[in-house]
């Protein structure tokens, strides 16, 4: 039964008890927020394989249904999370630019850190404002190509390259290990520098921090503290043509804490990871996408590397591969003041909780929901679509999104030019079918043959 809770003397809706409890059943399993070290969570790739996307969607759906419009404040003591559940919510939210509903989520909130950011919460006490400062300087956040592009792109092609070897033209197998690996020492020589390039150790320490950060035992405890000497060890040498290095040479100074700001950078590169690698299955599994990609790198003159500017398709498609299996599952906003929503109160410092796959998905809403459909990113009909959020939006919006999109279209572009993915086991993968709600990266297996060259 719908029940309500008085706040001042507005009443706001909430969840009953068993809608709360299979609401935390679905959007706390373990996910595969980031690759989460060389291999990534087995578990977390099994969550998404059983569907717990396509369960969550429909929870939603059937509250939406059962309560009307929302938004939707969850019953558990002691946390103010709210769920909306419109489309111009979502809109409302992130538009915001009056700092109402703002990304800088209290601590005191306790959200766990798997629903927030790259799984990584900002440390208590941040400067969130100069810290964001600093990540869209470093990032180059609103350029479409970082100034950094030319050192990046070679060291893109370098791994891509390293990656097929000798002996992939044969048509030897590419499963998720390899691919994370290669983009694990991509991402580490971007973000740290060349000397990182073998540091697995750290990738490693840092996926057992993100668990250790809820196990919180003794050996968690260590290895976080070993990897943020490392992690500082990196900041301090300030490698050239790496991000740490121009993060040291920011004109105001560091911000408070760069090892955390680092780390968030380096499971932005595991994401990126991820996005790529379903991007792969997808276009294996669908060969007329496929064709169109290779049509567009036939066109870049022999030597050129080709950046997003020079494939916006194929940009298109990564961008779809991160619409339909959104690696962030949340995107988080904190209200600073009561706020009112479809005549009801939501107290201040309340946590809206944006349940990505549910607006990215919206049978009602969108056409092509269920269909890799990258032309949409083309058209303009995804762009102004606030709702659709796979690198979030407004004033906490991925700051990393273009440099991803670099990296991302880079390697992908290097791997196709001059061979061809073929799935192996792609599960439920196929032009003409429904895109599943979750890939189990693991279980999708491909290989990559070599193909007529496209270079004219
Ligand atoms: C395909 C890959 C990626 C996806 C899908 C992604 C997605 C997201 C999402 C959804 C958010 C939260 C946005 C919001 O609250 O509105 C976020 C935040 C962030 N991302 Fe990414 N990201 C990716 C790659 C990266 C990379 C490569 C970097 C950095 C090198 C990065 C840096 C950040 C930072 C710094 C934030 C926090 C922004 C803030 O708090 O203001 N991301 N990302």
């Amino acid at each position: 039964m719908t029940r309500h809770r008085a706040v001042g003397e507005i009443r706001v809706q909430e969840t009953s008890v068993p809608d709360t409890v299979r609401l935390g059943g679905t959007l706390l399993v373990p996910w595969p927020v980031r690759g989460q070290g060389p291999g990534g969570s087995r578990l977390a790739a099994l969550t998404a394989r059983l569907g717990a996307d396509r369960r969550l969607v429909r929870l939603l759906a059937h509250l939406r249904r059962r309560y009307g419009p929302g938004p939707l404040r969850l019953a558990v003591p002691g946390r103010r999370l709210v769920l909306p559940l419109l489309r111009e919510d979502v809109r409302r939210l992130l538009a915001d630019s009056s700092g109402r509903f703002t990304p800088a989520i209290d601590a005191r909130a306790k959200v766990p850190p798997r629903l927030q950011a790259h799984g990584v919460p900002a440390p208590a006490g941040e400067d969130r404002q100069r810290r964001r400062r600093a990540d869209e300087t470093v990032l180059d956040t609103y350029q479409v190509v970082h100034r950094l592009a030319g050192p990046f792109m070679v060291r893109i092609y370098q791994e891509a390259a390293a990656l097929l070897g000798g002996e992939r033209s044969a048509g030897r197998e590419l499963t998720w290990r390899e691919f994370s690996a290669a983009f694990g020492r991509l991402g580490r020589r971007l973000v740290l520098g060349d000397s990182a390039r073998e540091d697995r150790m750290l990738t490693e320490l840092l996926a057992r921090t993100a668990t250790g950060r809820r196990r919180r035992g003794g050996r968690e405890r260590i290895a976080a503290e070993v990897c943020r000497r490392r992690l500082r060890g990196y900041v301090e040498r300030a490698e050239a043509d790496s991000l740490v290095g121009e993060l040291s040479r920011l004109p105001e100074g560091m911000p408070g804490d760069p090892v955390s700001q680092v780390s968030r950078w380096l499971a932005g590169f595991e994401a990126t990871a991820l996005v790529s690698y379903r991007t792969l299955a997808l276009l294996a599994a669908h060969p007329g996408h496929l064709a169109r990609v290779r049509g567009e790198l036939s066109v870049l003159p022999g030597t050129a590397l080709a950046g997003p500017v020079a494939v916006p398709y194929l940009r298109a498609c990564v961008l779809e591969a991160a619409r339909l299996w959104p690696v962030a599952r949340t995107v988080l906003r904190q209200s600073r003041g009561e706020t009112v929503w479809h005549g009801r109160t939501v107290p201040a410092g309340s946590v809206f909780v944006i349940v990505v796959p549910f607006f990215n998905r919206d049978r009602e809403a969108l056409a092509h929901a269920d269909r890799f459909a990258p032309e949409v990113w083309l058209d303009g009909r995804a762009v102004p679509d606030e709702a659709v959020v796979p690198f979030g939006g407004g004033a906490g919006r991925c700051a990393g999104e273009n440099l991803a999109l670099l990296a991302a279209t880079t390697f992908l572009a290097a791997l196709l030019r001059r061979h061809e993915p073929l799935p192996i086991r792609s599960p439920r993968l196929g032009e003409g079918r429904p895109v599943p709600y979750g890939l189990d990266h693991f279980a999708t297996r491909l290989t990559l043959v070599a193909a007529p060259t496209p270079n004219r």
